[in-house]
């Protein structure tokens, strides 16, 4: 990790790394979970969540989604995600207590999660921004990751700064403020081997949007 990428917020708790990009407001907390609590999540959440792997149609071809994905969260909260319509399935027990404790750590209220699970280097995520209509302006997303480090790439649209940031394990990474507006991120695909890792993306759906 690249420590002059970053600056100590004043505000926040102890273990918050804020990170210096522009126009963005984003904070690592790199133990938020220790590292027995971690692997404890990784093994059930990788064995008892529903996953399934998407498919999206590119220049009137279909491909597969290069990870697995589950969507979990109050009835409420629907979601379009990449032009699939994802209904929620009801929490589980480990799931609504990491909800609990995202939304302590980010006096935030949460209401849905998106989990991802990559199964080896060759699963990705493209270049995004979370920055569909039902999150709001200026959302609050919390980022919890298990397993293996990956790299996030973040990209500013405008200036095409880019930052690297890999994601431990245990690690809670808070996105706020503009930086969907302005900031893209990415999981680049990883050629050396590398063990399975989940993502859990926690956030806020206005349902009625
Ligand atoms: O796996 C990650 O760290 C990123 C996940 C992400 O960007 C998303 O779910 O929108
Ligand atoms: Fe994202």
């Amino acid at each position: 990790m690249q420590q002059d990428l970053f600056t100590h917020g004043d505000d926040q708790l102890e273990t918050c790394i804020r990170l210096a990009m522009p126009d963005a407001d984003v904070c690592y907390y790199p133990d938020f979970l220790s590292a027995d609590q971690a692997q404890h999540y990784f093994n059930v959440i990788q064995d008892s969540l529903l996953w399934h792997q998407e498919q999206i149609s590119l220049y009137g071809k279909t491909f597969q989604m290069p990870r697995l994905q589950a969507w979990y969260g109050d009835k409420e909260a629907r979601y379009s995600y990449s032009n699939l319509n994802l209904t929620p399935n009801v929490w589980t027990a480990e799931l609504l207590s990491l909800k609990q404790r995202c939304e302590q750590q980010c006096a935030a209220v949460f209401n849905s999660v998106l989990a991802n699970l990559y199964r080896d280097g060759q699963d990705s995520m493209g270049k995004h921004a979370d920055d569909e209509a039902e999150l709001g302006q200026q959302p609050v997303i919390a980022s919890l990751s298990l397993g293996a480090t990956r790299t996030l790439l973040f990209s500013h649209k405008e200036t095409k700064q880019s930052m690297k940031l890999p994601l431990a394990a245990g690690s809670l990474l808070v996105m706020k403020g503009t930086t969907q507006q302005f900031w893209l991120h990415a999981i680049a695909k990883r050629k050396t081997a590398v063990a399975g890792r989940i993502n859990l993306t926690f956030r806020y759906i206005y349902p009625d949007i």
